[in-house]
């Protein structure tokens, strides 16, 4: 069985449904009128063990509701889920020592007490045994670059001492399972890079899970081999990083530099379905296509056809774009390759 397995898994909510203002308010306290938002609709998830998975879609689409279930935060409303072999709401202290979590901007250090001190109480609470300890602070300190904070309470830590200190805390106990939200949210690219390295060696050497929420796409070329899409609860793609852009980046983009106006290939290429034209000026445009319509060729030669190409430089299918149209809820599911 794998490491994190879901079945049928959702969730639905009651949510008020409220006028504005407080007319609207006091409306709700006499006749309230909820309504059921289903924020996960049925799913299935197959995790194995030592995988990185990044996890990501619009805001709102059910992320951090499948962490928690996943976590035994939130109970589920269906559906079955395992995670190391347990059921992770009814057993949820038993579940809790056998993973690790940060939650973007809660931290699970004490706010007044050194790292370091927070560290030793972690020890306690995960009984973790001695030489464990002893062994993961001294590597994390290294690693994660610690020395220079490790004795200053959390309330003095900038955010990304604060980040590493919290990825520390988390992966103290050894944990077979990650769940990391948003983990390089708002940090400078060398504390980006630690973390990232951290990531991966802590996953490289002890086989350890990572589920990861983000937005950043560094982070996931970094770190993650699987990327699983949801939107509005229901997972829209699970597969490669390299297989999504195939599916989805369709539209490849040349830009032209041109000797003189070209009035009728713009209307030409404006009435062609699959290809989109935008006019820079006079003499430079760009021209998007899809590329499993036309290929670059096709596209200059017509542009050629029309007059004198100075220059051309075209722009590859990006998966920033398609993480980007992920986020922003506008991913055209129909421009899946067939
Ligand atoms: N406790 C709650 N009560 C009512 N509705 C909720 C609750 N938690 C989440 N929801 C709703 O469930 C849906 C999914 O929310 P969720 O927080 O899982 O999204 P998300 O993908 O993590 O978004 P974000 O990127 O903004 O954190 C949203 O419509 C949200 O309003």
């Amino acid at each position: 069985m794998s490491i994190i397995e879901a079945r049928g898994l959702t969730k639905s909510f009651v949510q008020a449904v409220k006028e504005p203002g407080l007319k609207g308010a006091l409306k709700h306290l006499v006749t309230p009128r909820n309504i059921t938002k289903v924020a996960v609709h049925p799913l299935d998830l197959s995790i194995e063990t030592g995988e990185t998975v990044a996890y990501v879609g619009p805001n709102g689409a059910g992320k951090s509701t499948t962490i928690k279930m996943l976590s035994g935060i939130l109970k589920p409303s269906g559906g079955s889920i395992s995670v190391n072999g347990i059921n992770p709401y009814k057993k949820r202290m038993e579940n809790a020592a056998r993973i690790g979590a940060v939650f973007g901007q809660r931290t699970q250090l004490w706010w007044d007490i050194p790292i370091v001190e927070s560290f030793s109480l972690l020890k306690d609470i995960y009984q973790i045994p001695d030489p464990v300890y002893r062994n993961n602070l001294e590597q994390f300190i290294e690693l994660l670059g610690m020395n220079e904070f490790i004795h200053l309470s959390a309330r003095k830590l900038s955010l990304g001492q604060r980040m590493r200190a919290d990825l520390a805390a988390a992966l103290l106990h050894n944990p077979p399972i990650v769940y990391l939200d948003e983990p390089t949210i708002g940090l400078d690219v060398s504390v980006k890079q630690k973390i990232r390295e951290f990531i991966k060696k802590i996953n490289h050497e002890q086989q350890t899970t990572v589920m990861l929420t983000t937005h950043d796409l560094g982070d996931i070329e970094d770190l993650c081999r699987r990327l699983i899409i949801i939107d509005h609860g229901r997972i829209i793609y699970d597969g490669s990083l390299s297989e999504v852009k195939s599916r989805f980046a369709r539209s490849r983009i040349i830009f032209f530099q041109v000797g003189s106006p070209m009035p009728e290939l713009f209307a030409e290429l404006n009435r062609t379905p699959g290809i989109r034209f935008t006019l820079q000026n006079d003499q430079e445009f760009s021209v998007a296509f899809d590329r499993y319509e036309y290929t670059a060729s096709d596209v200059v030669s017509r542009v050629m056809r029309h007059g004198e190409v100075i220059d051309f430089r075209m722009e590859d299918a990006n998966i920033e774009q398609v993480i980007k149209a992920v986020y922003d809820g506008n991913l055209d599911l129909n421009q899946q390759a067939q």
